[in-house]
């Protein structure tokens, strides 16, 4: 049985630093680098530098579990990742730091407006984001294009991030990524939690929240590795269907499932 089956419920009692992913990290280790060390550092999901001591040895590792957290668009994955927030458990936020990385004049901003042209500005000179959303969940040229552009700048980003809550200290942090699986990014994180939601709400809430008709919502859906197969990957479900938004946020009443 998976440990993560003891995990039944997230409601309240789910605690990240209570699981038995943060595994030994090598506090001892004697030499450099140890055995031990090297075959921790290939374990997916867990994070750490060494830590040099004034007497030049290398006495302590320190170790940081990354959780992915991942599902379809409008999922309900930020709405997750608050749950964590509140529980005090940090969260990265891959879409926050692709914005930052197409601000104006950032490298990504340039690159963007070189390949896609001055149409997509607004009058203050940011890209207009509706406008870039609406040419590539149309044509998936185009998001390739944008994807293959902004990829280094957004997961350096997030690298650095993960990298600030590991200096603050951070034992388990959450990497809420959209895209997790399109951009290999799994193999960085474990336990890896889909959050899901049939299709039909699904349509219903991205309409709804994004203001959009049900052929840009689904041309947005299209955009993504299906939801269903993303669920086939994970190592925990958590099925948003069916809660209503205000116990999500208050009760944490989710259901998951392995
Ligand atoms: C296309 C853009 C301008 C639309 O901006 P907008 O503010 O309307 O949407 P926002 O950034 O909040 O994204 C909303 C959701 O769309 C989905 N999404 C965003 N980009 C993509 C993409 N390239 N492919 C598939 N889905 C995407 C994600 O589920 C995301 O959570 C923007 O999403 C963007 O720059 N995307 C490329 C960067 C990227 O890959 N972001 C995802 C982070 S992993
Ligand atoms: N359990 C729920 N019940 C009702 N509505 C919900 C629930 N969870 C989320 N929503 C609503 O669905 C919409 C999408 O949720 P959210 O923004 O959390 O999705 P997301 O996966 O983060 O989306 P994106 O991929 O675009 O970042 C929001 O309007 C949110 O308020």
């Amino acid at each position: 049985m998976s440990p993560l089956s003891s995990n039944a419920r997230l409601g309240g009692c789910w605690d990240p630093c209570q699981e038995p992913f943060l595994h030994g990290s090598p506090r001892h280790a004697q030499s450099w680098p140890s055995p031990r060390w090297r075959k921790q550092q290939r374990s997916p999901g867990e994070f750490f530098f060494p830590i040099r001591t004034r007497d030049r040895r290398w006495r302590r590792v320190r170790a940081m579990r990354i959780v992915g957290l991942t599902g379809g668009i409008a999922s309900g994955k930020t709405t997750v990742s608050n749950l964590f927030k509140s529980h005090g458990v940090p969260v990265v936020d891959a879409d926050l730091v692709a914005r930052d990385v197409v601000r104006k004049g950032t490298g990504g901003w340039k690159k963007v407006v070189a390949a896609f042209g001055d149409d997509i500005l607004l009058e203050n000179g940011e890209i207009d984001r509706a406008c870039l959303g609406q040419i590539v969940f149309s044509d998936a040229t185009k998001r390739q294009l944008l994807n293959r552009l902004l990829a280094p700048y957004i997961s350096f980003g997030i690298f650095w991030e993960v990298v600030k809550l590991w200096i603050r200290g951070s034992k388990v942090i959450i990497l809420d990524v959209p895209l997790l699986f399109e951009a290999k990014m799994d193999q960085w994180t474990a336990p890896i939690i889909v959050v899901w939601v049939d299709p039909e709400t699904q349509v219903t809430r991205l309409m709804a929240r994004d203001d959009i008709s049900q052929e840009q919502a689904k041309n947005k859906i299209h955009a993504q590795t299906a939801l269903d197969w993303k669920k086939t990957k994970a190592h925990m479900v958590i099925d948003n269907s069916d809660v209503s938004e205000c116990s999500a946020g208050q009760d944490m009443n989710i259901r998951t499932n392995l």
